[in-house]
């Protein structure tokens, strides 16, 4: 179990996130379809990979558990690796339309997971902790979708839930236009190439008795796929598109770096031509001097494969990088939710605020005039959150109708939404907030100017 409330009390559920066998589901689906892996001339080696500091030695409990993990089956074969440009791609290279409209690949609505909380011998449930509350939002093709906050708000839940790691307690994932939320695991096993996940921690995913060849080509043995220059060759052209060194195969994961290891990791997500990643602290056990080169990888892999990233982060710096918009949580829910720039530049949350103002200016001049705001206190227990907005009691705005009525998101500003009584950094007058969220809270959305929420005037 994880720290916050959940140490105090027993808690149970089908699929728990530290279990191996359902940490591995994601990784499971490490089976690479032959086509997709055959038909493409070998990528272009990226950019020098990193050299951080000496690896340290990699858990093998941990690494055994991923490994094993690494087996589940996926399913046939589909084509369709892009083209390595072996050039670095950042967001500003890309075109305008990336993130922005575009085909939804996944929707995620009114999802929640409450974990059981039993007692006695019979082990009655006595209370729930709320890790996830209802959070909602969509990522189109090619976006990537960053899922921010503190420690214990849910983002990781919220993860598991869209691998289907973890079954929701409530609410609805659509995934390319089909509904996943209650397929069986082996109705998902076929969708699992589909849908991927990349862990936090290099070190302890990687089984250290197995060379970087098994580990990358277990799944081509597992699903019995012949590729057609032989597996050797399928999975040296994964580790040179991800920047290794093809002549490295039979190299195990202790001669590598941390950085390089998460390579690894992502040579194998990679190895079933994924749909969509959710990565889940991709970089934040790494080396600082590494962590901007792994995510410079993501980017240039997101536009030569065609892939659609959650990233799932704590740290603000981290996705202001890779993600075209940004939702930011708390307690279970979602606060904010923003286009990147726009959340960067205008938060409208408190907490947002409160987030960002933490994050280092690396610019003097940019410095200026910024306080740092320090919460108050610790994120309250999800097993008796506050009633009304979960971030009132840490909130200097705080007035008594955020201890009463519950804000609901509402947008602000285009494509920008915010769940807040005072939300800063908008002209949106006070009886056209109250308006719309009455609107949202009835769920009489759709009439008049009140669409979905939105509030009559916007302050752009
Ligand atoms: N299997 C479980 N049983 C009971 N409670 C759980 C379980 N998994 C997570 N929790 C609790 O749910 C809440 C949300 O956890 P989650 O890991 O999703 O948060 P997070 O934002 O990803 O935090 P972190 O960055 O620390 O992983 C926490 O209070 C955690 O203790």
């Amino acid at each position: 179990m994880k720290g916050g409330s959940g140490d105090m009390v027993s808690t149970s559920d089908d699929k728990s996130p530290e279990e191996p066998a359902a940490r591995g589901g994601a990784e499971a689906g490490a089976v690479p379809e032959e086509a997709g892996v055959k038909a493409e001339a070998a990528p272009k080696t990226r950019p020098a990979p990193e050299d951080d500091p000496e690896p340290e030695p990699a858990s093998e409990s941990a690494s055994e558990s991923a490994s094993e993990a690494a087996s589940e089956p996926g399913a046939g074969s589909r084509a369709g690796a892009g083209k390595a440009s072996g050039v670095p791609l950042g967001k500003e290279a890309r075109s305008a339309g990336d993130g922005g409209g575009g085909e939804v690949l996944l929707e995620v609505d009114g999802l929640g997971k409450h974990f059981p909380v039993t007692a006695g011998v019979l082990r009655r449930q006595v209370a729930a902790v709320k890790a996830v509350d209802g959070v909602s939002f969509t990522v189109r093709k090619g976006e990537t979708l960053g899922l921010v906050g503190e420690s214990g708000c849910g983002k990781t839940t919220t993860g598991r839930m869209i691998m289907r790691l973890l079954d929701p307690s409530f609410g609805r994932i659509v995934f390319e236009g089909r509904d996943i939320t209650k397929l069986s695991q082996k109705r998902m096993r076929p969708l699992r190439r589909d849908l991927q996940m990349i862990f936090q921690d290099p070190y302890s995913s990687l089984n250290p008795r197995q060379t970087v060849g098994a580990i990358v080509g277990a799944a081509f043995r597992l699903q019995k796929i012949q590729t057609e220059q032989g597996v050797k060759k399928a999975v040296q052209e994964l580790l040179e598109l991800v920047g290794l060194n093809p002549e490295h195969y039979n190299r195990y994961p202790h001669e590598f770096s941390g950085g390089q290891r998460q390579r690894i990791g992502i040579a194998r997500t990679l190895a079933l031509r994924p749909k969509l990643i959710v990565a889940d602290e991709p970089v934040s056990a790494l080396d600082v001097s590494v962590q901007a080169q792994v995510v410079n990888l993501l980017e240039d892999l997101q536009d030569e494969l065609d892939l659609t990233y959650v990233v799932i982060a704590h740290d603000l710096s981290v996705v202001r990088h890779i993600a075209d918009r940004v939702a930011v949580m708390y307690l279970g829910k979602i606060v904010e939710i923003a286009d990147r720039d726009d959340l960067y530049e205008r938060p409208m949350h408190p907490y947002t605020n409160a987030l960002l103002s933490a994050v280092p200016v690396p610019d003097p001049s940019r410095r200026e005039g910024r306080d740092r705001i320090r919460l108050q206190g610790d994120v309250p227990s999800p097993l008796d959150p506050p009633p009304a907005c979960r971030f009132h009691t840490r909130c200097w705005k705080a007035q008594d109708i955020c201890k009463q009525v519950e804000p609901p998101l509402v947008e602000l500003s285009p494509g920008h939404q915010a769940a807040c009584h005072f939300p800063e950094n908008t002209t949106v007058s006070a009886t056209d907030l109250v308006a719309a969220q009455s609107a949202v809270t009835k769920g009489a959305a759709d009439s008049g100017t009140l669409k979905k929420g939105k509030a009559d005037s916007v302050d752009d």
